[in-house]
């Protein structure tokens, strides 16, 4: 007798053993979808991870019901990559095939289905399960898989909702369909009714009085009459110098040129010719010379540039190496960012053989990218970590770039994995090689480069010799103390940025705090405003008028009195990005000045608007959080401003200081990219602090020197593992009593010195949920797996308490 042991979209332990039936023995291999029905009637999709004979004897096994693919939808790799980060991070294979999977591929019993907005169905062409399904789709708006068992033999479900998805008649149903859209770019166009019912002269003639407008409409016209399929952007007729904004607004509102908005994605046939990449410079072509060398050896690569030093052009030829070899290639992203040069370049040259694959799509987009992979039709992929688990084959090259953001280990959602360090295994599993690359390593990847687990590249020199920005400390204390200063700024920090707007260059003030104030405070009563559902403060956003909570999303009202005294007296404490927005657009009132924060990046192409704003010059101060640090690749800025900077400091985490270097370090590396005339000023109230001298100093050997001596002396990674267990549960004595239990048998195990806590999470309560955590501080080395079957021993043993069993665990492994 045949079983098979199949993995299901659960959050349970393990595989789950059933039957082979006979008939289905032909054609069944591992990594192939299987139906199967699990504690009584709901059905799931399966995936076998294994085939064997071993009868279990304590209980008898199911029947699988039906096999849904004729060939594996997972390749061997795969899932060999899902027991490694199942074993690693501690977490259910279960929970990896949610995350991993698009919903169409592993329908369930609660997967509900609906029609597609105006389908025209052709009944003749369908079998009789299919137009059942149609037609009671037609009655009712929405039904769920378990429902259409009524009416469609359970083996037949699957197989008849995958052809009316791949009819294109059917969809499911999804809360978040908010479908991505590539940025929008302005192009301008002639408009021809004026045009045919004016002749030109006339209309040339009521433009007399300004000849500049007559000018532009004329150049507008001309290439359009040239090259009527070509759209003209607006960026090309006022990039060239000869005419301004004004111009152009005077022209569309009279009404004889229109501007309008294309999708980026939609016009890649005109964008056409493909330019060679530029020749790599002398100190480019050393570092990819290193990374050659390495790959030969099967060795991965860190590759440490400065900002601006040209990463990008050795990605591409790495990139273009592998393809030109017959290979396929994964380039990762903390987040999608279609205004990334290395983008919009590998676009127009792959075309079609380029995919996408990130959180933004949709179910539908997510499929295809699924099924363009399986068919090697993808050769080059550029996605966010879950763009890890998709069925490459051949895959030869993976790239992880800005490799030290915190987006690659996200603790919002499970499975809790940290992607950057996971392509390390998949690039093992797939023999690929591996380059993780970024201006600022995280701490860790610095030591294994160090320790020559990776091979180190660096590149210390932007590209053509641009000096790298200066740093300047200003000490804010002396300048409060001296009066020198409004509000949050000094005036030598204003007069830097005068002396820029004068010069028509652009600036940037980085302040890392969402919102206007961090609290509203009662003076009277000292009462400070708590959301309901978690133990944190609200965040007062003036612009919308409202308290914020930054962790569960919560809204309320702005109190006009205290909620406790009925004062009046209401004080704003502590300094949002909006207030230093309010702050800089009052004390340059004739400047344009824009805010680039989530809160403001909201709306639907604000990013992609602000960009090009930007990129035209229209902005002349960007104000913004760490959101300004990423990526940006403009030419005409050369001031950086952090007045606060102390605010990144004093935060509870061994990674803070780590964080405010490559924040600082980031978003100076936007200024002066061409110039080489990039400032940065620091304002804070500790000048001598070791981070700000570091930073100031440049030179990075020395600044993870100082990390890596930190992390030693107070033993955190990479010098040990960490562990944190996080428990959950709306009654507080309850989750209490758990850890402490929990904790108890951890001490059983584990010598004392590993174990921190339990005690209460900095934030003691989260959407409604009190959380506590216990912190293990693990050897490294060959001790750390048995040290980790323990803490599962404990966990086993924990859950062997019916009490316990409806306490929420999260368990973060190198977090
Ligand atoms: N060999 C080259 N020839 C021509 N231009 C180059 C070359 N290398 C880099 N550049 C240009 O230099 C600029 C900086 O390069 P790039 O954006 O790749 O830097 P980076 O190392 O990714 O920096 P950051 O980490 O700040 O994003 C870009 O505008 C790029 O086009
Ligand atoms: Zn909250």
């Amino acid at each position: 007798m045949n079983f098979a042991q199949i993995i299901l979209p659960l959050n349970l332990k393990g595989t789950f053993t059933y039957k082979v039936p006979d008939e289905l023995l032909g054609n069944f291999q591992i990594g192939m979808r299987v139906l199967v029905s699990f504690r009584g009637k709901k059905i799931y999709t399966g995936i076998v991870a294994e085939i064997h004979q071993n009868d279990p004897e304590t209980f008898v096994p199911k029947e699988i019901i039906s096999i849904l693919d004729d060939s594996p939808i997972l390749p061997k790799e795969q899932i060999d990559f899902w027991h490694w980060i199942s074993e690693y991070y501690m977490c259910n294979l279960g929970e990896i095939y949610r995350l991993a999977f698009p919903s169409s591929l592993k329908l369930e019993s609660e997967t509900y289905l609906k029609l597609k907005p105006n389908v025209k169905v052709d009944f003749e062409n369908l079998d009789v399960n299919e137009m059942y399904l149609i037609q009671a789709l037609e009655v009712r708006q929405l039904i769920n898989v378990t429902e259409i068992e009524a009416f469609i033999p359970k083996k037949d479900i699957v197989k008849t909702v995958k052809s009316l998805i791949d009819l294109q008649y059917i969809e499911i149903d999804e809360k978040i369909a908010e479908k991505y859209k590539a940025k929008e770019i302005a192009y301008l166009r002639v408009n021809e009714e004026e045009l045919a019912g004016n002749s030109l002269p006339q209309i040339l003639l009521s433009l007399k009085r300004s000849p500049k407008q007559q000018e532009m409409f004329l150049a507008i016209l001309e290439k359009q009459t040239e090259n009527p399929e070509k759209p003209i952007r607006k960026s090309e007729i006022l990039d060239e110098g000869n005419f301004s904004h004004s111009q152009l607004k005077s022209l569309v509102d009279r009404n004889l040129v229109q501007e309008y908005f294309l999708q980026k994605d939609r016009l890649e046939a005109y964008q056409g010719e493909i330019e060679e990449i530029e020749k790599l410079t002398h100190e480019q072509l050393q570092a990819k010379k290193e990374i050659d060398e390495a790959f030969d050896e099967g060795r991965n690569v860190l590759l440490h540039g400065v900002t601006s030093s040209g990463k990008t052009h050795i990605y591409l030829e790495k990139i273009e190496e592998a393809v030109e070899s017959g290979k396929n290639v994964l380039f990762l992203l903390p987040e999608i960012s279609l205004t990334k040069q290395i983008v919009q370049r590998l676009e127009k040259k792959y075309g079609k053989e380029l995919g996408f694959y990130h959180q933004k799509l949709t179910d539908f987009e997510r499929v295809e990218v699924w099924r363009r992979i399986k068919n090697n039709d993808i050769k080059i992929l550029i996605g966010t970590r879950i763009a890890l688990f998709l069925p490459y084959q051949n895959l030869g090259l993976i790239v992880v770039d800005e490799e030290h953001d915190s987006a690659y280990k996200p603790r919002e959602v499970s499975p809790f994995f940290n992607a950057k360090d996971a392509t390390q295994m998949l690039s093992k599993f797939y023999a690929a090689n591996l380059i993780l690359g970024s201006a600022t390593p995280s701490v860790e990847s610095y030591y294994l480069a160090k320790k020559d687990k990776l091979k180190y590249v660096f590149l210390g020199e932007r590209f053509g010799k641009v000096k790298l920005p200066e740093f300047e400390l200003i000490n804010f204390k002396e300048e409060q103390d001296s009066k020198k200063i409004i509000g949050n700024f000094s005036l030598k920090l204003i007069d830097e940025i005068k002396k820029e707007l004068e010069r028509k260059k652009q600036t940037m003030i980085l302040h890392n705090r969402r919102g206007y104030a961090n609290v509203i405070e009662c003076e009277t009563c000292g009462y400070v405003n708590y959301c309901s559902n978690c133990d944190v403060v609200m965040t007062y956003h003036k612009y919308s008028n409202e308290m914020k909570c930054h962790y569960c999303g919560q809204k309320a009202s702005k109190p006009k009195v205290c909620p406790k005294c009925h004062s009046e007296n209401l004080n704003e404490r502590g300094v949002g990005v909006e207030q230093i927005h309010e702050e800089i657009s009052r004390l340059f009132p004739d400047s344009e000045v824009d805010r680039m924060d989530v809160d403001s990046m909201r709306k639907k192409f604000a990013y992609e608007k602000l960009y090009e704003k930007i990129e035209e010059g229209e902005t002349d101060i960007i104000v913004g959080t760490q959101m300004i640090s990423k990526g940006l690749d403009f030419d005409n800025i050369e001031l950086v401003a952090i007045p606060r900077a102390d605010s990144m400091l004093y935060v509870q985490d061994f990674r803070a200081e780590e964080r405010a270097y490559q924040l600082i370090t980031q978003v100076s590396g936007r200024a002066g990219r061409i110039s080489g005339e990039g400032k940065v000023l620091i304002q804070t109230y500790n000048p001598q602090h070791s981070v700000f001298q570091l930073i100031k100093e440049n030179n990075s050997d020395k600044i993870y020197k100082h990390f890596l001596e930190e992390r030693k002396k107070f033993l955190y990674p990479p010098f040990v593992k960490l562990i944190m267990i996080e428990l959950k549960h709306r009654k507080e004595d309850k989750v209490n009593r758990s850890a402490q239990f929990l904790g108890s048998v951890l001490r059983k195990y584990l010598p004392e010195e590993c174990i921190l806590g339990p005690e209460k999470s900095p934030i003691g309560k989260l959407n409604l949920m009190y959380q506590y955590q216990i912190l293990l501080k693990l050897p490294r080395g060959k001790k750390y797996s048995e040290m980790k079957n323990l803490v599962l021993q404990s966990l086993e043993e924990f859950d062997e308490i019916t009490a316990y069993q409806s306490i929420k665990k999260m368990i973060f492994v190198d977090f």
